[in-house]
């Protein structure tokens, strides 16, 4: 797959880690940053990757920040975008399997262990049927502005 990687500086450390992760399982990355740990604005970071994510430039997105909270807030702005934080392996495949995310937010600072989260998130297949269904309801709200 083609992925499109971004970070804070609250991330770039497992960002780091990440990239040699994602090109040993044969994707290709693209880093959109930051490469440095000076203060940046995550919002940045999101739009890159979701942009990328929206437009179909990229088959997935990863964030990274000190919590995951701020990227994936920023990330679900761009339509046809669903970003979500993961926590651990189960909710990794849940989130492919149910909700069919396409970017995945990683928190640096609770994560311990991220290989396991990325490699299920990856590998893990959109179940679709009635899961199906409702992200196409979800998908309809976006498109009617809804709210
Ligand atoms: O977006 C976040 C929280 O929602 C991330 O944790 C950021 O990394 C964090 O907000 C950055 O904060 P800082 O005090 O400016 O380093």
């Amino acid at each position: 797959m083609r992925i499109s990687i971004g970070s804070d500086h609250r991330g770039v450390a497992l960002k780091g880690q990440l990239l040699p992760l994602l090109a040993s399982l044969g994707h290709e990355v693209v880093d959109e940053g930051t490469n440095q740990t000076s203060s940046v604005d995550y919002p940045d970071y999101a739009a890159l990757v979701a942009g990328k994510v929206s437009k179909h430039e990229v088959d997935r997105g990863i964030l990274v920040c000190g919590t995951g909270v701020g990227m994936a807030i920023a990330a679900n702005k761009f339509p046809g975008v669903r970003a979500t934080i993961v926590p651990n392996e189960r909710v990794a495949r849940l989130c492919r399997q149910h909700n069919n995310v396409n970017v995945l937010c990683l928190s640096e600072e609770q994560v311990a262990e991220s290989t396991p989260i990325v490699k299920a998130w990856l590998e893990t297949e959109f179940e679709g049927g009635r899961h199906a269904n409702r992200i196409d309801k979800i998908t309809r709200c976006e498109q009617a502005n809804c709210g």
